[in-house]
């Protein structure tokens, strides 16, 4: 992640394009860029794991709208100062905490239903 980041200051550096990357701008790239995924996705009913049904063609372009939209995340990180590594691993252990294993086990409520009130 962070020489995913390095490598993309580096690519807009050499373009003179942090002018246009504010997080604002980033973050509606980013959502472009899910639609674009979704797009891949739309009217095909229920997809299994793998992809069996795609073509290579298509497989192929389901990893590179995943990789534009993980681009832009990891610059609208930076932009906006979040160390995502530290962010992530943090988050991930927030969910552990909400979401006891031996709690949630097989069930996938929100943890809103888990509250005792
Ligand atoms: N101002 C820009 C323009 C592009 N990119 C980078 C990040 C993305 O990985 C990719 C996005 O490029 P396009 O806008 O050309 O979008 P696509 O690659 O999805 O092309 P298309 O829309 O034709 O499918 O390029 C960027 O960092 N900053």
């Amino acid at each position: 992640m962070i020489d995913s980041r390095k490598i993309q200051e580096e690519f807009c550096e050499e373009r003179n394009w942090n002018q246009y990357h504010s997080p604002r701008n980033i973050l509606l790239a980013l959502v472009g860029e899910v639609g674009e995924l979704s797009e891949i996705f739309q009217w095909k009913g229920e997809v299994k794991k793998g992809l069996p049904e795609f073509t290579e063609k298509e497989k192929e372009h389901v990893g590179q709208e995943l990789s534009d939209v993980l681009v832009y995340l990891i610059r609208l990180a930076d932009r906006c100062h979040v160390d995502l590594s530290t962010a992530v691993l943090n988050k991930i252990e927030q969910n552990r905490l909400k979401y006891p294993a031996d709690k949630v086990y097989g069930k996938s409520e929100k943890y809103t239903e888990y509250i005792e009130k």
